[in-house]
């Protein structure tokens, strides 16, 4: 079998454009500019690339955004404080604050401090809850965009047997739970899972979120399975490199994300879906049902 791409460039485009759309909506109807707001403490390369093509997506939508770029030694009271104006200025429907952070901060009580209905990485600790219910005020976009992903290959989820490898609070854990609210019997893996082969063996569909570059192999598949690939890892020569062994996995599985071009552009895009989300919940639109999973 050779697998079909699941082209996340390509569905992360069509994404943007559905919330440009709703972005020109608000702004006719309310005249509501959708704003976001993004707190970057220190010099990581990586991230500044992020963060700068978060900025680029949404300005290109017709958002507002603003980018905080704050030094290292910044301290937590200085953050929790900027966090507290972001909290209230009205302009501002979307706020995150861009891991990783220095040592010296506590980024969970950064995450906490965001008011849960700005919160459009998902990451506060009411929106997480919410997703044992099934109602966040927000999805974590990366989880969020490859149950996306999933949704576009046409393949039913309810009864099949999912495995995420890795148990982030970002992504396995709310992916687990995304997974089952969409009726697969899912199963988590992680770093002290003994025999990783026997459980990925039996997965229908296979999301590896684990940061190790090409630990996940075509023997390790189950014939016909999904697989999605969260892991991006910079290799010794510079090449980007997934959590899945593309060349032996596409040879095993029906799909399968390439990286880069998989999850990552999703992200991005779910990100928008959030904040547009956010502004039309300020504007008294919509009722939030579109974000659902399940
Ligand atoms: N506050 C947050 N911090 C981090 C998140 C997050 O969702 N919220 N996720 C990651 C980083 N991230 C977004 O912030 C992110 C990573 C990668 C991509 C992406 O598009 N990757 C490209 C490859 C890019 C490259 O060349 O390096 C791809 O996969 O095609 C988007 C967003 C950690 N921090
Ligand atoms: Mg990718």
């Amino acid at each position: 079998m050779t697998a079909r791409i699941l082209d996340g460039k390509a569905i992360a485009a069509e994404f943007r454009n559905e919330c440009a759309v709703r972005v020109q909506r608000l702004k006719e109807e309310k005249g509501l500019v959708p704003g976001i707001a993004v707190v970057i403490v220190g010099d990581d390369p990586a991230s500044k690339v992020y963060v700068r093509n978060k900025a680029q997506a949404c300005e290109a939508i017709g958002m507002h955004s603003e980018v905080h770029p704050l030094p290292a030694e910044t301290t937590q009271a200085h953050l929790l404080a900027f966090i507290h104006a972001l909290n209230a200025a009205p302009a501002i429907h979307g706020i995150l604050v861009q891991l990783p952070l220095p040592k010296h901060i506590d980024g969970q009580a950064l995450i906490e401090a965001i008011d849960p209905a700005k919160d459009v990485d998902g990451f506060h600790q009411a929106n997480l809850g919410g997703l044992i219910t099934g109602h966040p005020a927000f999805y974590p976009c990366t989880p969020w965009g490859v149950m996306k992903l999933l949704e576009h290959t046409g393949i039913p989820i309810e009864g099949k047997s999912a495995v995420v490898i890795g148990r982030s609070n970002i992504v396995g854990k709310p992916m687990g739970l995304m997974l089952v609210h969409a009726g697969a019997t899912t199963t988590i893996c992680h770093r002290k899972t003994q025999d990783l082969a026997f459980h990925t063996r039996q997965a229908d569909i296979l999301v590896a979120a684990v940061g190790k570059a090409g630990l996940v192999t075509g023997d390790m598949l189950k014939p016909g399975a999904v697989v999605v690939d969260v892991g991006i890892n910079r290799l010794a020569n510079g090449k980007l490199a997934g959590d899945v062994d593309f060349e032996t996995a596409s040879q095993v599985a029906s799909w399968i994300t390439p990286v880069p071009g998989g999850v990552g552009p999703m992200t991005i895009a779910m990100l928008l879906g959030n904040t547009v989300k956010s502004a039309e919940r300020a504007a008294g639109l919509g009722t939030g049902a579109e974000t659902r999973i399940a």
